[in-house]
């Protein structure tokens, strides 16, 4: 089980996700969603252990300590001229360490990598000959080849075409029956109804966390709209005590109430 326990992140002591108390159990497949600015890719770095807590901690169980960590499109160079075939078999690392060669096995593997993606032929090219849908598709090659029990996905979808997006998101339900545990950044709220049980919405704080069909109802969807605006980025650090204890639920949000209304954007 992944769970956040009274967890605010932020960066240069500014908040900009406060106080989450949410279980997601072994297995879930959760597509985290929000506004822009809603703290999505925070979350997922706090997760990733990439940003450290302001307050409160993560917990992962020792079965999700093998993590895949799927960065925004945005964010990954590819301009180096590395081959594709030689990107995929980074997935190997942690099997292979820094000194093992890849043995005809692993060859092997990366092949069937390649073509679960519909890559197959591409091996020899260098990352900055490939489309941007070619290149997001290689991502997903790699992280089957790191066989993380928890697997993050930053908008893994967002610019990339319908049969792109089919065929990824195949894998994501491979990886679901495979037992792993998923969270993605999603946009399309489509996509997420039909694909993903459940769902975490994400306004700066959880504002529902649980079954899809109940998180993303008219209601929860237009609360969240002005509750991003109105977080102040540079409010002052909060002083509220860490909850003590956290209510054993699964995959649902939990939150913290210190007296003041939404009115006021934050509680910080
Ligand atoms: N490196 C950073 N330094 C300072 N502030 C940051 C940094 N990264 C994000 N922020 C701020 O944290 C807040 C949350 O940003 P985040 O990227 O987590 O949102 P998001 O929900 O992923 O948004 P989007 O849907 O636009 O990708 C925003 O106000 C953003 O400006």
């Amino acid at each position: 089980m992944l769970r956040l326990h009274d967890l605010t992140l932020g960066y240069d002591r500014h908040p900009a996700v406060h106080h989450l108390g949410l279980a997601v159990e072994d297995g879930a497949l959760l597509a985290v969603v929000g506004p822009n600015g809603a703290g999505k890719s925070t979350l997922l770095k706090g997760i990733a252990g990439l940003l450290r807590p302001m307050s409160g901690r993560i917990e992962r169980t020792p079965s999700l300590a093998r993590l895949a960590y799927l960065p925004q499109h945005a964010e990954v160079d590819r301009s180096f001229p590395v081959r594709v075939a030689d990107v995929v078999a980074m997935g190997l690392w942690s099997e292979l360490g820094p000194w093992r060669r890849l043995t005809r096995d692993h060859h092997d593997r990366v092949v069937h990598a390649l073509e679960a993606v519909g890559l197959q032929g591409f091996g020899q090219r260098t990352l900055d000959t490939l489309s941007g849908g070619q290149f997001q598709r290689l991502l997903f090659a790699r992280l089957m080849l790191q066989d993380a029990r928890l697997i993050l996905l930053d908008e893994p979808f967002a610019a990339v075409d319908e049969a792109t997006v089919d065929t990824l998101m195949a894998l994501v339900q491979v990886w679901h029956a495979q037992g792993r545990t998923v969270l993605a950044v999603l946009h399309d709220l489509a996509l997420v109804r039909r694909a993903f049980p459940q769902t975490l919405l994400l306004a700066r704080e959880a504002v529902a966390c649980g079954p899809t069909a109940t998180v993303l109802t008219p209601a929860n969807l237009a609360r969240t709209r002005g509750m991003v605006e109105a977080f102040d980025d540079h409010a002052a650090a909060c002083d509220a005590p860490e909850a003590t204890t956290e209510p054993p639920v699964h995959a649902t949000a939990h939150r913290h109430d210190h007296g003041h209304g939404h009115d006021h954007g934050h509680r910080h």
